[in-house]
């Protein structure tokens, strides 16, 4: 038998692809269309998928539990007919995943005191939404500074202050999407990442029930490529550092095991970098740190009930609560028990995001639960809430292979900082959902970024000879980044291209270009 590898013995490949969710095995399918077969994929967790991640959940009538999501739950922005579509819906479809329309016009209004119609509260941040759009046209037309998203709605003519029914709408319009508040979220590139998904390809959000769970277009990809027990895949297998050059990386574990690569690529979530968990050696330069520090990630937490009985209207997709006091206090309540989600479940959750988030994950169920069924009963006056047959939520912000939940565009962030997020460091790349400056947050930017790097990889790999195209549409070259040691604050308009991580057009209207 041949002798087992010394301890100090590394595994020796071409590339490592550190982390397995999206942006991992998009990147391993990208190697191997382009013929390089020879990668490890490594992940601590023991799935593949990352913050596609499902859990099972109270009872159907048959006694087995539902597969219910705790990350990502969406196909957002799916496409039309002849014209571009998601490649994660495409992805959807190829699996059969099973998924439902979320109607956002499925709403009922509630305060402590029961239902309160302040539904024309929509038309009116609607406008100012409006308004903002072309003001963000000109600030990238015209290279004018950015602002804040709070800054952008009080110029537009939306000012909530102390109007409880108004935060909540806004609450709704921007906080629930982007896990941030307007403060504290870039004007010019939320509006431009709203755009970029709901315009190119449609504005409609799909809510994935699919009971394999979410990540089953994931694994169906990755089985395209690896056999069963592929040593290429390696779970449960923590990276504790990262030592990286002109000439290679080397990559250890927590085991003490190592892999040695001529190329790495870094997928791990930017609250996982920000965080110190990884060692790199050297230290990362000054201009990718900085650009890490800066970005920001959010936290986004569902909290999942299960009831006897369905006490809230069964027709019904969404209700949003306006605390008296607190902005964000369990605001949007989503019911699966209605047709098209898990008929007669019984089963409805509650989202919250940010500082709402930070405080429930750090404290026990039971309080989150009891604060809960306190809204309730003062959003259902008349009903008799009942303490819940099963009751769970995750703990994002302190998980240790993500720290939240996904990324959002920071104030004070211009296209060349975040392309600096991008940019490898010698051999070292880094792709997932916050390097997309297009699709951050999204599953398509994890998508998108793990294509774009493997493809570069393999340019470089394959040599000059081989004519690799490094971008499926666009022609960009293999190879290295660009990158900017020397950052002046703004973005011209010829600016906005491929080299910075811009290949789509920002003018775009309801699923074409204006
Ligand atoms: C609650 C929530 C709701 C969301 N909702 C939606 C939605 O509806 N629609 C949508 O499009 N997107 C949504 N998203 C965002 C979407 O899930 C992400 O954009 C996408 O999954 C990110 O993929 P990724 O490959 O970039 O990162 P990840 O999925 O985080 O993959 C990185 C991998 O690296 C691994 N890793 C980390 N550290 C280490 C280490 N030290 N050693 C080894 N492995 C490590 C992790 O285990 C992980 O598997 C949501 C996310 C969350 C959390």
């Amino acid at each position: 038998a041949p002798a087992a590898p010394r301890a100090d013995e590394c595994r020796k490949t071409k590339v490592a692809i550190l982390g397995a969710g999206v942006a991992g095995i998009t990147a391993a399918q990208a190697l191997v269309n382009a013929s390089v077969t020879d990668f490890i994929i490594v992940d601590r967790n023991d799935y593949v998928g990352g913050r596609v991640k499902h859990t099972e959940f109270g009872k159907k009538s048959d006694g087995t539990p539902y597969t219910i999501e705790l990350g990502a739950n969406w196909v957002q922005g799916l496409g039309t007919e002849g014209g571009p579509e998601n490649p994660i819906w495409t992805l959807a479809k190829k699996y059969g995943l099973e998924n439902t329309y979320s109607n956002y016009s499925s709403i009922e209004t509630y305060d402590e005191e029961g239902a309160a119609d302040f539904g024309t509260l929509f038309d009116d941040m609607d406008a100012a939404y409006s308004i903002a759009e072309q003001d963000a046209g000109y600030i990238l037309t015209e290279n004018l500074q950015d602002t804040s998203m709070r800054a952008a709605f009080s110029v537009a003519g939306w000012k909530p202050k102390k109007d409880m029914h108004a935060q909540a709408i806004e609450w709704w319009y921007w906080d629930w999407e982007t896990a941030y508040p307007p403060e504290q979220s870039g004007f010019l590139y939320g509006i431009t990442g709203y755009n970029l998904t709901f315009y190119q390809w449609s504005d409609e959000n799909n809510f994935v029930i699919d009971q394999r769970g979410f990540n089953a277009f994931i694994i169906g990809e990755m089985n395209e490529f690896l056999t069963e027990n592929d040593p290429r895949l390696m779970l449960n297998t923590m990276v504790k550092s990262i030592a990286y050059g002109p000439e290679g990386v080397n990559v250890t574990f927590d085991d003490g095991g190592c892999i040695e690569a001529e190329h790495a690529i870094v997928t791990f979530s930017i609250g996982v970098l920000q965080n110190d968990i990884v060692e790199f050696e050297p230290q990362l330069p000054r201009w990718k740190r900085e650009a890490i520090e800066q970005y920001q990630m959010g936290t986004y937490t569902k909290v999942f009930f299960q009831f006897n009985e369905t006490f809230w209207d069964p027709e019904t997709q969404y209700f949003l609560y306006a605390d008296a006091n607190i902005r964000g206090y369990y605001p949007v309540w989503q019911s699966l028990s209605g047709p098209g989600f898990h008929e007669g479940s019984n089963i409805i959750f509650v989202t919250v995001v940010g500082p709402q988030s930070y405080r429930i994950e750090e404290q026990p169920d039971e309080v989150t639960k009891a604060e809960c069924l306190e809204v309730l009963r003062a959003m259902f006056p008349d009903k008799e809430i009942p303490e819940p047959l099963d009751f769970k939520y995750p703990r994002w912000s302190t998980e240790e292979w993500a720290f939240g939940s996904y990324s959002n565009w920071p104030v004070g962030m211009t296209l060349e900082k975040h392309q600096n997020l991008r940019a490898n460091v010698d051999r070292l790349w880094f792709a997932g959902e916050g390097t997309s400056a297009q699709y951050f947050g999204f599953l398509q930017g994890a998508w998108y970024e793990g294509r774009d790097v493997a493809q570069r990889i393999a340019g470089l790999l394959n040599g000059p000879d081989e004519k690799v195209q490094c971008d499926n549409d666009t022609t960009i070259d293999c190879g290295p980044m660009a990158k900017y040691e020397v950052l002046h604050g703004t973005t011209s308009l010829e600016e906005f291209n491929v080299m910075n991580g811009w290949p789509v057009s920002s003018f775009l209207d309801y699923g074409y270009e204006a």
